[in-house]
């Protein structure tokens, strides 16, 4: 794993060492957005019209950030105009990588390039910064719109309805204020919370970021146990945020990020709610699990050096939910 300074290749893993063994997730760079009429949307420049068949997305199906977009791709009706590339699971000392050796790893089918940080660096040759998925690309101006996937979900959401005649709100503007409240601590102690806990290289920064993680969960069971989704009857885009962090935790987090003082299932209302959504339609699709279990296993040399791949817990998620 590594990142690219002045659009050239450096292997290099997480600097901890400069935040006291905390893991600092950097922000994105490529912040356009896709608007109706190609004006500029909330942050970059203008150019970027919805149209069928114009953008593309690169994908991991291990990654949960990734993996938001794809939901909205589904939800949304975007299946026939937003096409896909999905890397290889195992990200090593080249990054993410097309090879298509394993089931679902689809190759760079834009350009058949070898590594996803050459779709950065043709977007950009001076690109310094890590090179992440997902990657939302304009096949027609050849570069990279957005690599940031809580504003790609934001553009899915409702800039390609008059194309595709789906107008389901899931940022619905009323309600904006009170699901960034809710965004923002699922955001830090749990989205990303498993991540400082995984990667934490000090007792602290361990200690730091697990503890208000299952104080999340704990807060979460609860208020499912009132109602029915995050924001009450209204299924939001806080719950897709939710959903690609709960469905990689028994799996993957538990044992892998050491994040084990509970499992979603030991949680009645979240394991049901896990299970409601992954049953609606296009979701499952969405859901490769043997992509998410093999990357972050094998990748991951620093937490787990000889790579061995845990046999998984058999979680039915298709056993009834009961909710609602
Ligand atoms: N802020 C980004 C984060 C994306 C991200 O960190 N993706 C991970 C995979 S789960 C990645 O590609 N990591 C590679 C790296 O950090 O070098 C987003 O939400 O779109």
């Amino acid at each position: 794993m590594g990142l690219l300074v002045d659009g050239k290749w450096v292997d290099q893993w997480y600097d901890t060492k400069s935040s006291g063994g905390k893991f600092v997730r950097s922000a994105s760079q490529f912040r356009n957005w896709i608007t109706p009429d190609g004006s500029a949307g909330l942050s970059g420049s203008n150019g970027f019209k919805a149209e069928s068949g114009r953008y593309h997305l690169y994908v991991s199906y291990a990654c949960p950030w990734a993996h938001r977009t794809l939901i909205f791709r589904a939800l949304k009706g975007l299946t026939d105009h937003i096409t896909v590339s999905a890397v290889h699971p195992d990200m090593l000392d080249q990054g993410w990588h097309f090879a298509t050796d394993d089931q679902g790893a689809t190759g760079d089918t834009l350009y058949g390039l070898g590594h996803a940080h050459s779709i950065y660096s043709k977007a950009d040759p001076t690109y310094s910064g890590r090179v992440t998925v997902p990657i939302l690309w304009d096949k027609q101006r050849e570069t990279i719109v957005s690599n940031e996937s809580a504003e790609i979900i934001r553009m899915f959401n409702s800039a390609f309805d008059t194309i595709t005649g789906n107008t389901d709100d899931y940022w619905p503007e009323t309600e904006r204020d009170a699901i960034e409240e809710v965004n923002a601590r699922i955001y830090d102690t749990l989205n990303n919370g498993v991540y400082k806990s995984g990667f934490a290289t000090t007792q602290a920064a361990y200690d730091a970021a697990v503890h208000p993680l299952f104080d999340t969960l704990d807060w979460l069971e609860d208020r499912l146990s009132q109602n029915r989704y995050l924001m009450g009857d209204k299924l939001t885009e806080a719950d897709w945020r939710l959903f690609t962090t709960l469905i990689r935790f028994d799996p993957v987090y538990h044992l892998h990020f050491k994040c084990n003082r509970n499992r979603i299932v030991d949680y009645p209302n979240l394991w049901a709610y896990t299970r409601e959504l992954y049953q609606m339609p296009g979701v499952a699709e969405t859901v490769n699990m043997a992509h998410i279990v093999r990357h972050y296993h094998y990748s991951h040399e620093s937490i787990n050096p000889h790579r061995i791949v845990p046999i998984n817990p058999h979680l039915d998620y298709d056993a009834p939910h009961g909710r609602g």
